[in-house]
């Protein structure tokens, strides 16, 4: 329980009607969920305005109502309070209920287009090898120390980031490691967070059905960067070329980690195969079980950090030979008939070209490359014929098939991403709308020594049509069938 005039510390407060000297029990924002003596945010979505249902949350038990416009009639035993922006109040009022744990651990979060999930899983890993207890949020799963929580978004809503944050605290961990994600931070999703730093990956296409223009989507990333305090570090990728765009205005402590460019962590590809990298981490080598020259980004931000958090430099390179793929990423096996199969999360145009140009240079021989892709339903419809493009022209076949279509036609995007195959690599594609029927396809057509990528879904063990999610999982899938 906690008096609301404490809750709205920081808040920006237009107005008042009522009393803030009362308690509060729960915050919430969805009404359907509202419980005795809550208080409810009134939100605006891309759906519905969560003003209209603040009768429902006051009938419901609701006290205490915060909303961006006071209806046209109170109600005397309720307190309205009217905010400037209620995602943002939302987040500040969720960390001062759990009396701001973020302030409490040294908390870390990554943005950018792919590799935070990799990047924060490595840490945490590697924080849990150095003996700390670790925290993570992420979009495979998030976890408090050890225990595991189901993940249902890249980066949770502000309640229950604190939420967890707070369960860390009670838990005894020191540092957490989080996905900070576009839609995340618009939505104000970590507004009120004291980070410890920020890591920039990358930037190339995706989600432009939300963020309309690329750069509205850079500038969305780029505010992550400008809200850090000068207490705060932010680390970016050199090589991208939005890296040095995203220190513009930060007031934080600046490093940069690259392959091909100068930087404070400088990373060398010296060996590139199935069984993993050899890396040149500053000047001295390394051998990793992660595999691609995309990896050796994530572990050059990896080893970033760690420094940087003051680990031992010898500590953080033995640790970093001893790290795990994370599930879904590049996770592969060789079936007994001598195929390998792949599962890769790639689901934007610039991760299918990282993942498919790394199976042509650590092929061998002439293995056919196999790839079973599609691209997911109410996303960017731009990236369709982009990735169409791209599977077709760096596999020897594609079959085109289902991702989590949501409301959409399954067929209609498939077509859209047929668009993108030039005339010369129609012959190579095929489209089987069924998933399943698509890897065993895959399966059937694969010979000795041929790889199959599965690419899309990764760690996801469901396709979601329509609002349902049934059961499916690319890994199970194909490793029944070779
Ligand atoms: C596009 C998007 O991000 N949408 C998020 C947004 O939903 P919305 O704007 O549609 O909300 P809405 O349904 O219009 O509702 C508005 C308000 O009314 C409230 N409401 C609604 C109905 C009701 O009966 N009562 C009620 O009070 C809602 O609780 C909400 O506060 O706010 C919701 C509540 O926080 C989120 O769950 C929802 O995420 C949806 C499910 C989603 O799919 N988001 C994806 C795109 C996303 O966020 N992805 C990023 C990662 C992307 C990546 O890494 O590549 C992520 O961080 O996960
Ligand atoms: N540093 C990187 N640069 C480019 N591609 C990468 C990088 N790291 C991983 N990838 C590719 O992107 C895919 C997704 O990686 P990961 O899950 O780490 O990214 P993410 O940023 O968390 O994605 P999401 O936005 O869905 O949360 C991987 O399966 C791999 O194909
Ligand atoms: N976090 C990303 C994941 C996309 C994964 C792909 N399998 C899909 O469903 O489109 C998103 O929500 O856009
Ligand atoms: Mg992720």
């Amino acid at each position: 329980m906690k008096l609301v005039k404490d809750i709205l510390y920081k808040v920006a407060v237009t107005a008042v009607n009522g009393s803030t000297d009362r308690f509060v029990n729960a915050i919430q924002f969805d009404s359907r969920r509202v419980e005795l003596d809550a208080l409810f945010v009134a939100q605006k979505g891309l759906v519905f305005d969560g003003h209209q249902f603040i009768d429902k949350a006051i009938e419901l038990g609701a006290t205490i109502i915060v909303c961006e416009e006071f209806p046209v009639q109170f109600i005397n035993e309720v307190t309205y309070i009217k905010v400037e922006d209620a995602d943002e109040a939302l987040a500040i009022m969720a960390a001062n209920f759990y009396n701001n744990p973020s302030s409490k651990l040294k908390l870390v979060g990554v943005t950018g287009t792919n590799g935070k999930t990799t990047i924060v899983t490595l840490l945490y890993q590697l924080f849990q090898k150095a003996g700390y207890k670790t925290g993570l949020l992420s979009t495979v799963q998030n976890l408090v120390d050890k225990k595991v929580y189901k993940a249902t978004h890249t980066t949770p809503n502000s309640l229950l980031i604190n939420q967890y944050l707070n369960e860390m605290i009670e838990a005894g961990v020191s540092y957490c490691f989080m996905e900070v994600s576009s839609h995340g931070i618009h939505q104000k999703r970590t507004a009120g967070l004291q980070f410890e730093g920020g890591i920039y990956t990358n930037l190339t296409h995706d989600h432009l059905d939300y963020h309309n223009t690329f750069k509205e989507y850079r500038d969305v990333k780029k505010s992550f960067f400008d809200s850090l305090p000068k207490t705060a570090f932010a680390l970016v990728n050199m090589d991208d070329k939005n890296g040095v765009i995203m220190l513009q205005n930060t007031k934080a402590k600046q490093y940069s980690y690259a392959l091909k460019t100068m930087a404070d962590f400088k990373v060398r590809v010296l060996e590139n195969q199935f069984d993993g990298l050899v890396l040149n981490i500053n000047g001295s080598e390394i051998w990793t079980k992660l595999i691609g020259s995309f990896n050796a980004y994530n572990l050059a931000a990896v080893y970033g950090v760690a420094t940087i958090l003051g680990l031992e430099r010898l500590e953080a390179l033995t640790l970093i030979s001893e790290l795990e793929s994370v599930n879904g990423r590049f996770q592969h096996f060789i079936s007994k008939d001598g195929v390998t199969a792949i599962i890769d999360y790639a689901h934007t145009p610039d991760a299918l070209k990282n993942v498919l140009e790394t199976i042509q240079n650590i092929r061998t021989g002439n293995e056919e490359i196999i790839t079973v892709v599609g691209c997911g339903g109410n996303r960017d419809k731009a990236k369709r014929p982009v990735m169409g493009k791209i599977a077709s022209q760096l596999s020897t076949q594609v079959i085109f098939t289902s991702d989590n279509p949501r409301d959409e036609d399954p067929q209609q995007i498939l077509n859209e991403i047929e668009v993108g195959v030039e005339p010369q690599n129609f012959k190579k594609t095929l489209s089987i709308l069924d998933r399943s029927q698509a890897i065993k396809a895959a399966a059937k057509l694969a010979q000795k020594g041929d790889i199959i990528l599965i690419a899309g879904k990764g760690h996801e063990t469901y396709q979601e049509v329509k609002g349902e999610r049934t059961h499916f999982d690319d890994y199970e899938k194909i490793k029944e069938l070779l």
